[in-house]
């Protein structure tokens, strides 16, 4: 298989966790915000998370230096035609990005004109490059239920302008579903779909209520449903597709090791698994990379990477038509 070549569909990245390096030093000295480096590869070993990070709150700690540069509207609109342009180049034909409003009000910036300011750097790339994509909001399980409530209202108004999604992430405790019913409740309403970042740090058990109680229709990784044989059969019976990043695992040391990784027992039992990058940056990679990686250690063969092809399509929260074009990349 030629990876770099190989038609591409991406579910699963965040925004502020995959800018370029050049950019933020560039959009830092524009704005004279103090960085810890100025050089590429001096800030780069702030910003990548290295393979031997002791947990997902280490993993997480990464992301307050590229927010620094995140704050206003062109650096937002920038940093988001970039990414997409990086996608296309390595043919990702569609990406849905993702990213917490709230984390980019700090300069003063309202969460409409965030939202916004994204969904315009994603049309201008969508207008340059052979690529499409949609936006999901993120709530941060770190701040309060409120705050989730506000994401959900704000962007309500523009589903079907860009936005198709809601999602909570962060730091992982056990049960974080329970509090989490109410807001995600209303975005169902409002016509939001739904994913979930869940069983990444130990807990099965997350996975199958966040099925359960918050009716999740992706999984944000879902790699500890392995351990927990409720998930595992909700997973499967249900069809729950799990948005898997095998980097970003053994960074947050979900797994220990890429052959450790459960995305190919999963597939060949039936669950419907995709491949993503979670962040480029900050997991120091890219879609060509991780499809290798699995490619590297389970030997994909192109019925596999066809099957995962098609799930990643059926799976992504875009409209029919977008699902159809994605589909004629498949040779
Ligand atoms: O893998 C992840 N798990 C949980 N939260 C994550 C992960 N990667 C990034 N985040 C958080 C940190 C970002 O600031 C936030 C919004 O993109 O999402
Ligand atoms: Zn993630």
């Amino acid at each position: 298989m030629n990876f770099l070549e190989l038609p591409k569909i991406e579910l699963h990245c965040h925004l502020d966790g995959s800018l370029r390096a050049e950019t933020i030093i560039d959009i830092a000295k524009k704005e004279g915000i103090q960085l810890p480096s100025f050089n590429k590869e001096g800030l780069e070993e702030k910003l990548i998370a290295p393979l031997e990070c002791e947990s997902l709150d280490e993993y997480l700690e990464r992301f307050s230096l590229p927010n620094l540069v995140m704050q206003s509207k062109e650096s937002l609109r920038r940093i988001t035609f970039e990414l997409f342009e990086d996608a296309a180049r390595e043919n990702v034909k569609y990406l849905e990005v993702r990213f917490a409003p709230l984390l980019h009000t700090l300069k003063g910036l309202d969460v409409e004109e965030v939202i916004q300011a994204v969904i315009e750097g994603m049309r201008e790339a969508e207008s340059c490059y052979e690529i499409k994509g949609n936006i999901i909001l993120c709530c941060m399980r770190t701040m309060s239920v409120d705050r989730a409530f506000e994401v959900v209202e704000k962007g309500k108004q523009f589903l079907g302008k860009g936005v198709v999604a809601i999602d909570l992430c962060a730091s992982e405790e056990e049960g974080f579903c329970h509090s989490f019913i109410d807001p995600i409740r209303l975005a169902k309403e409002y016509g939001y779909r739904v994913t979930i970042h869940a069983g990444e740090a130990g807990i099965g058990r997350n996975v199958l209520e966040a099925v359960e109680l918050l009716g999740a229709e992706r999984i944000g990784h879902g790699v500890f449903i392995k351990d927990c044989i409720e998930a595992y059969e909700i997973v499967k019976e249900k069809q729950i597709v799990l948005e898997m990043c095998p980097t970003s695992n053994i960074q947050t040391k979900a797994v220990h090791h890429y052959s450790e990784h459960p995305i190919y027992k999963f597939h060949q039992d039936g669950i419907k698994v995709t491949i993503n990058t979670d962040n480029r940056t900050v997991s120091n990679t890219t879609m060509e990379k991780e499809i290798y990686l699995v490619n590297n250690e389970f030997n994909l063969g192109e019925e596999d990477y066809r099957q995962i092809y098609l799930n990643s399509v059926e799976a992504s929260f875009a409209d029919h038509e977008t699902k159809n074009w994605c589909l004629t990349f498949l040779s």
